[in-house]
């Protein structure tokens, strides 16, 4: 029986069907959920246990992994795909959802192996959950662990072993304990008040209305949160008419510690999909010139809908490699550097991310994120800015950029952000920034600003 996706009808046939979609190829989680969740007819229940079970398996993968290779006769490996994902969906349910009863994990889980073509191995299914309950009955945890740290904190917190070996070695253990779980949570969404269209009062009292759970943020003048379902974003009040946008604290954080002033030629050197532009769109009052850089096409074309959404005139778009522009040289009296990195910060966000990124690509995305702040910097006036951002928690793409920069550019130096600026609360004694999602409730983030002489 081929299965296709508007004759689904329960959220964990959906959700192994978008597992196999990023199984298959290689889709991104969200990509893969949003494609599956169009698709159907589910009701707004069943969707959300359905994006839960995707989200929470991505994310827990090394652990339910671990686990079929202790209580199963072969290794996840060895498993069939599909017999794989149907054990996480089993093992999911019985470890980390506590309103599924296990009786129903189980015999949900034997009905998707014998709905999958899998019949046979419905008897391998029911015998790895029962005994899995068997042992957690017992009060024996079932997961078994071994005594290397950097082992044993990979299978706990389902990390690869070179994330945790790099924050044990900046954080030690305690903080990476607690990152690790932090990323394992749901994400909140923040939105940013367009000031230009709208105030944080009239949107927050739209959204309450609305029945949403908003609150706001101490020290962000123009940030709400939003807890709690949502529903599609796009339908929220006040979203068409440009008043608010996505955007975490952290990024948000970002174009306040660039302080634009109206009337400057600022450039965002990595510009899409224009969530830092259009922030100091608004907070130069659309007045001034901003150029938005990027070599994707497609993220490209988001700045300008964004831009078009929010009502903001003052950006224009460049399509290329910010390292070959050289027509900007002295020409800037900002420039924001919000380079690609490896996303540590986003995991609870990117639930792939953890699994797709590995030391090779963070030594090929530092090479790159040197090559963009020197060319970046040939753009900026004399006293002009540069702020240099990541969304990542790996001191080689962040300190040890900024480090050899300076140490090659005796021009440059660190601007710690103002004193009277709410923005320095957030500032190290180095004068960077570097936000701890469980200290401060954002994503994590880098951040500094340089200033040239
Ligand atoms: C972290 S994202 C930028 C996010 C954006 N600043 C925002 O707030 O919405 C990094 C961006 O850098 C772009 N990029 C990567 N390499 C680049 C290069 N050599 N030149 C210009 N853009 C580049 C990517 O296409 C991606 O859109």
């Amino acid at each position: 029986m081929s299965i296709t996706n508007n004759s689904i009808t329960n959220a964990r046939q959906l959700a192994l069907q978008i597992l196999r979609d990023i199984d298959r190829r290689k889709t991104y989680t969200d990509i893969a959920l949003d494609r599956g969740l169009k698709q159907t007819f589910l009701s707004p229940n069943d969707r959300g246990l359905c994006t839960e079970l995707v989200y929470g398996i991505i994310r827990r993968q090394r652990t339910l992994d671990t686990l079929i290779d202790q209580l199963g006769k072969k290794s996840s490996q060895q498993q069939p795909p599909d017999l794989r994902r149907i054990l996480h969906l089993g093992l999911y349910q019985l470890r980390y959802l506590n309103h599924i009863p296990p009786s129903a994990a189980v015999n949900t889980s034997v009905e998707l192996t014998k709905e999958n073509q899998l019949t046979s191995l419905a008897g391998v299914v029911n015998g790895i959950l029962r005994q899995y309950i068997r042992l957690n009955n017992s009060q024996n945890e079932p997961l078994i662990l071994p005594n290397n740290l950097v082992e044993k904190l990979g299978i706990i917190y389902s990390f690869p072993d070179w994330i945790i070996k790099i924050w044990l070695q900046q954080f030690g253990q305690e903080t990476t304990e607690k990152i690790c779980h932090w990323f394992n949570q749901p994400p909140s969404i923040d939105i940013r008040i367009n000031s230009l269209q709208s105030t944080l009062e009239t949107v927050e009292t739209k959204l309450i209305e609305a029945n949403l759970n908003v609150t706001r943020l101490l020290d962000f003048p123009n940030t709400l949160r939003l807890t709690g379902k949502t529903g599609a974003i796009q339908t929220l009040p006040g979203f068409k008419e440009g008043w608010w946008t996505v955007q975490d604290s952290s990024a948000q954080l970002v174009s306040y510690l660039l302080d634009p002033q109206p009337g400057e030629i600022i450039i965002d050197a990595c510009a899409a999909p224009g969530g830092k532009t259009t922030h100091i769109a608004e907070l130069i009052q659309d007045k001034g010139l901003i150029w938005a850089c990027d070599r994707t096409v497609s993220r490209l074309k988001k700045i300008t809908e964004n831009a078009q959404r929010l009502h903001l005139e003052s950006i224009k778009i460049l399509e290329g490699d910010s390292r070959n522009f050289e027509q900007f040289r002295n020409r800037a009296d900002r420039v924001l550097l919000d380079v690609p990195c490896s996303g540590l910060g986003t995991l609870h966000r990117h639930p792939d991310i953890r699994w797709r990124q590995t030391p090779e690509t963070v030594s090929e995305l530092s090479t790159l994120q040197g090559e963009l702040l020197e060319q970046a910097a040939t753009w900026i006036k004399p006293q002009g800015i540069l702020v240099y951002g990541t969304c990542t928690l790996n001191s080689l793409e962040n300190e040890s950029i900024i480090e050899r920069f300076l140490n090659s550019n005796s021009h440059w130096k660190i601007e710690p952000p103002s004193p009277n600026s709410w923005v320095s609360e957030f500032a190290s004694p180095s004068g960077w920034i570097q936000i701890l999602p469980h200290q401060h409730h954002m994503d994590g983030f880098f951040m500094v600003k340089l200033k040239k002489d």
